[in-house]
């Protein structure tokens, strides 16, 4: 569709872009991303004949660009640039309309239909039907853009070349037109090339990034490939964690401040960890990095304070999440800064441990109820009646951990929980085999991620090791515990 071969230019004798070489496909959106003064706007410019090149080719449908004639290239690319001058007084649809010129013949042009629908799909499109008569003057920076990008969708062209389209756009209104431009690619088979400055937009909307750095291509791929930790960090000068979208398979990429203060993380202790007649808690000073099952609050996050709740084995609510955040509020858990697990087993036989090694300490919590245990293996067993049980564990350590050591702390507290069942002859009811776990069970791993970088947690490391074995050494004493009070013992 639109291939540019090898070229350089700029604002004089000295080129700004060099060498540039690349190719877009119909219905392609390729992102144009590069710190300031890299020459993202010099190659739009230069691909859309709004500035000449020295050397190189910029191809469209197989023509190069020059045997174009002004309006036939309009036809082909409608350009938003990234400044826009309108030194006349227009209503906003006059400026709109502005944008059908080169469909327009003759010297006496007459507006057609297909003109007025048009202008009417691109006011649509860009949200700005209802000012359509106003003077654009009077519109704020964010609805005149929203004019500008309108005229360029009423161009009807195959290629769109957008430079910074959602400049001064907020975060509902950057959304709506990238939606909007994104489906004239899918559906309408438009080719776009725009400028970001937002590395996130970008690689939610693109098929491609073009990364420049100085005038020349750091890299051009898939998002996944561009926005890269190391890559960004050299071509922006900035330092940078990137992690996936939390629901498309896209990378997005957080700055990591560099005026950060060094926080001070106290130490959690055993002690912190308080026991009352139907809580077990612990609040941080500071939040620590948590990966849960928990009720309130799964998933991944930084909180506070964490409550393993004790609730009656009868427990129903309609709505249990919002019965749980009512109890936290009641007693003054921070909503927002809570982890929230529940569990039918009295507070009184919550076995807490700390357990300490070279690069700190893991302190453990396990409340053990094996009423409903079960053997994992036998878990499709077609009688097997749907009852809660839960063994809560909490691993909470006084260590920088990685993501790794996070999964990999998480598969050693498991394998430490499955092992305390075994050794506690913990059957499953229904089969008469050992029992794994319990049909419900919650696991918590929480880190203050200062100290010593833990990148590892298996069972051949030292936190692996203290995991493994405190985990173990909590589940059998809850279980114990758990096995006397229901008089099994
Ligand atoms: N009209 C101009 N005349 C002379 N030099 C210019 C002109 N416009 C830009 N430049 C220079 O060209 C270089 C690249 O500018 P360009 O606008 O292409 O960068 P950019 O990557 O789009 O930057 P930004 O992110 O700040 O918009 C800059 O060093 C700039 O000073």
């Amino acid at each position: 569709m639109l291939h540019v071969n090898g070229i350089t230019g700029g604002y004089g004798k000295e080129p700004i872009v060099n060498n540039i070489s690349f190719h877009v496909n119909k219905g392609e959106v390729l992102g144009i991303l590069g710190p300031n003064g890299s020459g993202k706007s010099t190659l739009l410019k230069i691909v859309s004949g709004i500035l000449p090149k020295q050397s190189g080719t910029v191809q469209i449908d197989g023509q190069d660009s020059g045997v174009y004639s002004q309006k036939e290239f309009a036809r082909k690319v409608a350009v938003l640039p990234q400044l826009h001058a309108h030194a006349f007084s227009h209503t906003v649809k006059d400026t709109v309309a502005l944008g059908r010129y080169p469909h327009q013949s003759g010297l006496f042009s007459t507006w057609s239909k297909e003109d007025e629908r048009a202008v009417n799909e691109a006011l649509a499109y860009t949200g700005i039907t209802r000012y359509k008569d106003t003077a654009i003057e009077l519109l704020s920076g964010g609805e005149q853009q929203r004019v500008f990008v309108a005229q360029a969708l009423a161009q009807e062209a195959p290629i769109l070349l957008l430079d910074e389209p959602t400049n001064h756009l907020d975060i509902a209104h950057q959304q709506q037109l990238l939606d909007t431009i994104r489906n004239h690619a899918v559906e309408k088979g438009v080719t776009v090339i725009s400028v970001f400055h937002d590395v996130n937009l970008a690689s939610l909307y693109c098929d491609r990034l073009l990364l420049m750095d100085r005038g020349q291509i750091a890299i051009i791929g898939d998002p996944q490939d561009v926005i890269q930790e190391a890559i960004i960090a050299s071509v922006y000068n900035a330092r940078v964690k990137t992690q996936p979208h939390p629901e498309l398979p896209k990378p997005q990429m957080t700055l990591l401040p560099d005026t950060m203060e060094e926080t001070e993380q106290p130490v959690v202790r055993k002690k912190d960890i308080v026991i009352s007649s139907d809580n077990v808690s612990l609040r941080a000073i500071n939040p620590l990095k948590t990966v849960s099952s928990a009720v309130h609050n799964p998933g991944t996050g930084w909180y506070r304070s964490f409550v393993n709740r004790h609730v009656d084995v009868d427990y129903n609510p309609s709505d249990v999440k919002a019965e749980m955040a009512e109890y936290l509020q009641q007693r003054d858990f921070h909503l927002s800064d809570t982890v929230g697990m529940m569990t039918a087993v009295t507070t009184e036989h919550a076995e807490v441990e700390e357990y300490r090694g070279d690069f700190g300490s893991v302190i453990i919590m396990v409340t053990a109820g094996v009423g409903n245990a079960v053997d994992v293996s036998q878990s499709l067993h077609r009688d097997r009646p749907e009852r809660i049980g839960t063994i809560n564990t909490w691993v909470i350590v006084n260590g920088h951990l990685s993501d790794e050591a996070f999964i990999q702390a998480m598969i050693t507290a498991t394998e430490a929980k499955t092992k305390a069942m075994h050794t506690e002859n913990i059957e499953d009811p229904l089969t008469g085999t050992i029992a794994t776990g319990t049909s419900t069970d919650s696991l918590l791993v929480a880190a203050t991620q200062t100290g010593e970088q833990l990148p590892y947690a298996g069972p051949i490391t030292p936190l692996g090791k203290l995991i493994g074995h405190g985990v173990y050494d909590c589940t059998v004493r809850a279980i114990t515990a758990y096995k006397k009070a229901k008089g099994w013992t």
